[in-house]
């Protein structure tokens, strides 16, 4: 069969219509239902003989984080059955994973975004499937450029809430039929950053003296960068960095009831005033993000010690 034609069919049986009429995330998510989601978990499952207790999705630039796992395993995205591939420079498309600090964790090096062609609802499939492999925290990192002056290149921000446009105009990764097997139909985001994580983040880097900033995330779609009209608008609404990612995966993996952290890397000023220079370039943020990675490296990985203080932060 035809894949437009198995699509259609699942389409037609959940919403006895065609599938033209349903926007991408509603197909995305008639298409990846519980059971399929449970199949691509239980092949990972039967690879990696594994139960990771923690997610990390490295942002661009950012992959090296997984080789904090002492004994670092590997799953190609391309080899995982009706798994999205990652397309974009600084996205290895690898899952890591091992025990870091005694802690077991997956680490997705790769993320997939919406301006790559993929459903907000494709990008964040990962973390239901993390979800179904026993995960129970997210820590999410990501490139971002820097919208607020007082935040200089090479810092980094911890996320304590975001501003998306293109979640709040239907580019939302739930959209669709809701499985309860997953989490709710209406999902309350005043409180996905949790506080308490984002307390023992700050503890965690003064103890290493890292100059830990806090802030609020922008999404914007992409694959263009933002205009100056665009970044003031994100700024005086009280974002603090704008960035392409993070804001659809906070929200899935918030409505799958992972706790969720989630740290940016500045590595480009956005200019905010007219006719300034346009510093905006993919291989200059991804240098940027790798030059300053160490600090989060650091991080992240006192973080994950911490975590495995208190066994109440992994229930
Ligand atoms: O958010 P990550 O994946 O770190 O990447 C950031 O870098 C790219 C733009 O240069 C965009 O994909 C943006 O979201
Ligand atoms: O300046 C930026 N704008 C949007 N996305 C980004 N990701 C890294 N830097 C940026």
């Amino acid at each position: 069969m035809e894949n437009s034609d198995l699509i259609n069919q699942i389409v037609k049986k959940e919403f006895n219509l065609p599938a033209e009429l349903l926007s991408q995330d509603a197909i995305t998510n008639a298409y990846y239902n519980y059971d399929k989601i449970s199949s691509i978990a239980k092949w990972i499952e039967e690879r990696i003989h594994f139960k990771p207790r923690i997610g990390i999705i490295c942002g661009s630039g950012l992959s090296d984080i997984a080789y904090l796992i002492a004994d670092k395993q590997e799953i190609q995205y391309a080899d995982i059955p009706e798994f999205p591939r990652s397309t974009v420079h600084g996205h290895k498309g690898v899952f890591a994973y091992g025990n870091l600090n005694n802690l077991p964790v997956i680490c997705m090096q790769g993320r997939f975004h919406p301006y790559e062609g993929y459903s907000t609802a494709l990008c964040t499939l990962p973390l239901k499937v993390l979800k179904l492999l026993g995960v129970k925290l997210v820590i999410i990192t990501n490139a971002a450029g820097g919208l607020n002056p007082s935040l200089s290149v090479g810092d980094l921000m911890l996320i304590k809430d975001h501003f998306s446009l293109p979640l709040l105009s239907m580019q939302n990764p739930l959209v669709g039929h809701n499985d309860e097997r997953f989490g709710p139909r209406f999902v309350p985001v005043s409180n996905i950053y949790d506080k308490k994580l984002r307390a023992l983040m700050h503890k965690c880097g003064k103890e290493l003296n890292l100059d830990l900033k806090e802030g609020v995330y922008g999404t914007i779609s992409g694959p263009s960068y933002e205009t100056v009209t665009d970044s003031l608008f994100y700024l005086k609404n009280g974002a603090d960095c704008v960035g392409m990612s993070t804001s659809h995966e906070a929200t899935v993996a918030c409505y799958c009831g992972l706790k969720v952290v989630a740290l940016s890397i500045i590595t480009d000023k956005v200019a905010i005033e007219y006719d300034a220079e346009d510093g905006s370039d993919h291989n200059e943020i991804v240098k940027i993000a790798k030059l300053k990675a160490k600090d989060a490296e650091k991080l992240v990985s006192y973080f994950i010690t911490q975590l495995g203080m208190d066994s109440r932060w992994l229930e």
